[in-house]
């Protein structure tokens, strides 16, 4: 698909679109077919630091704006969201690679973050505290944080972005944003959408370009209150360790390593249907996506071969060709990967139920087939390290206790999932899960109305719910003295 539109100038700052002070550019590529898309701005940063300051002259007058004032821009951009969702949906297939009624799932998702926010913005109560002290009145009251900077990853280029600007926004915070340098159509998308609803200049500004540079001002820039970053948790610990000179306050979605858990006593069918929901969604380029499948030994022969059947039916291609179940994985790093990890797991003596190849049928994209192994065991790096594409190990499990131990991960808290239609167990295994977020029966746990986040290694903070705007609010506490 070929787009219109000029993203050449692809930074936004001070309300002001622009090339980068380098003028160096890159391409946006598309991953199942491998075609440059688009040209966009490459900057570093220089350009990082001119937007940091732009959202700094901005901060007062913005933050001085009652939260109803805020939500009204909040929710108009919700409101051309959706007016625009079928071709932002093609944009985001177009440079991201996922079918495109996943693409119009995510745009209905990202506009609910500004709509939630739009109202949520106008409930952050403060704090009368009962002072010990009769001569004194104590109270809390919460304030915006100030500049934020957001980092944002390419699986999902448009909800990450407005599950940040939301709260961030809604507080009154100002925002200076780099997304994936795979995927910046979506982003750019998105400040138009603020830029169409007449956002005051500086409020939210945008930068393009090598995430080192850019990264290393966000980190080393005293103007910047708060990174909120969402990516792989390697990228997280090095902004943790780069942030430690200003001491920023951190927010962070990272990696994750989700099991699913499906005993003998869950609804089968369900089991099997969220099992492939879960696992080959964005061609299981999903943080929260089944990573492990353990089931217990009694029904795993039909488990497998209810799987199987359902399988065999999905079209992997091109994310515009509305057949299209699988799309491309993002490059081709991200393909190597997942054959890396098929390639070990059958070294070790994992066998093949279904798939194991790089797809090549007259697709020349980033495509592996959907791949079953079973037979799996600990060692194997599938089991153990995030695979992020459509490789599912499947493992038997006798106990509830044994199956316990296993989906604790030693690094990774984000999500897990069981299923069980036994009221005591579903209670009992959640209870013991490590995770910061347990699935019982569903594997779609992110609305906007709930606090998103992991545990661990998996992160700090929460996105969505009345936590997802604390991340952007200091909370001051005042102590006032009385005369007689
Ligand atoms: N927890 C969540 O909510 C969540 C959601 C989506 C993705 N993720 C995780 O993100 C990872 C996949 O996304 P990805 O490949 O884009 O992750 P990534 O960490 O490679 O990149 C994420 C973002 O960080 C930027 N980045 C990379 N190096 C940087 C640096 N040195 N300084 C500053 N920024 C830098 C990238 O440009 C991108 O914008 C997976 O691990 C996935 O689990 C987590
Ligand atoms: O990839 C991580 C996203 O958070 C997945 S979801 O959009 O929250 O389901």
């Amino acid at each position: 698909m070929q787009l219109d539109g000029q993203y050449e100038k692809s930074m936004y700052i001070n309300g002001l679109w622009c090339n980068a002070e380098s003028g160096n550019q890159e391409h946006v590529v598309n991953p199942a077919s491998l075609n440059k898309i688009k040209a966009f701005s490459y900057g570093d940063g220089a350009d990082a630091k001119k937007a940091v300051e732009a959202a700094k002259k901005a901060f007062t007058d913005w933050a001085n704006l009652s939260a109803r004032e805020r939500s009204k821009y909040l929710y108009s951009a919700y409101t051309l969201m959706m007016e625009k969702q079928e071709e932002l949906a093609r944009i985001l297939t177009t440079e991201q690679g996922k079918p495109l009624a996943e693409a119009r799932g995510e745009i209905a998702s990202a506009a609910s973050y500004l709509q939630w926010y739009a109202e949520e913005g106008n409930r952050v109560y403060g704090e009368i505290i009962p002072s010990s002290n009769k001569g004194k009145r104590l109270f809390v009251v919460p304030q915006p944080i100030g500049v934020v900077a957001a980092i944002t990853p390419w699986n999902f280029p448009s909800s990450m972005i407005t599950r940040k600007l939301g709260p961030a926004l809604a507080a009154g915070c100002t925002v200076v944003l780099k997304p994936a340098e795979q995927t910046p159509l979506s982003a750019i998308e998105i400040v138009k959408i603020f830029e169409e609803v007449r956002l005051p200049k500086g409020v939210l500004n945008l930068v393009t370009g090598d995430p080192t540079s850019i990264g290393q001002e966000f980190m080393s820039n005293p103007d910047v209150r708060l990174i909120t970053f969402t990516g792989s948790t390697e990228v997280g610990k090095l902004l943790m360790r780069g942030s430690a000179d200003t001491v920023k306050k951190l927010s962070l979605e990272l990696g994750g390593h989700a099991p699913i858990l499906v005993f003998d006593d869950s609804d089968l069918e369900q089991a099997v249907k969220m099992t492939i929901m879960s696992k080959f969604r964005n061609c299981g380029q999903t943080c929260i996506c089944a990573n492990r499948i353990y089931v217990q030994h009694s029904i795993q022969e039909e488990f497998t071969a209810k799987l199987m059947e359902q399988l065999e039916s999905m079209k992997i291609g091109e994310g515009l060709d509305e057949q299209v179940n699988i799309g491309p994985l993002i490059d081709e790093n991200a393909l190597l990967k997942v054959k890396h990890q098929y390639e070990d797991a059958i070294s070790k003596g994992a066998s093949t139920a279904l798939g194991g190849k790089v797809y090549k049928e007259k697709l020349n994209g980033y495509f592996f087939e959907p791949t079953v192994l079973t037979n799996v065991s600990n060692q194997m790096k599938v089991m153990n390290e995030e695979t992020f594409g459509p490789l599912l190990p499947i493992q038997t499990f006798e106990t509830e206790e044994e199956v316990i131990e296993l989906a604790n991960h030693d690094r990774y808290g984000l999500a897990a999932y069981l299923f069980t239609e036994n009221l005591n167990r579903a209670i009992r295994v959640m209870e013991k899960l490590e995770y910061g977020i347990v699935g019982i029966n569903d594997v779609f746990p992110a609305v906007a109305e709930a606090p998103f986040g992991g545990i661990k290694q998996s992160g700090q903070g929460k996105e969505g719910g009345r936590e997802g705007i604390m991340e952007y609010l200091e909370m001051k506490y005042v102590s006032m003295g009385l005369k007689r």
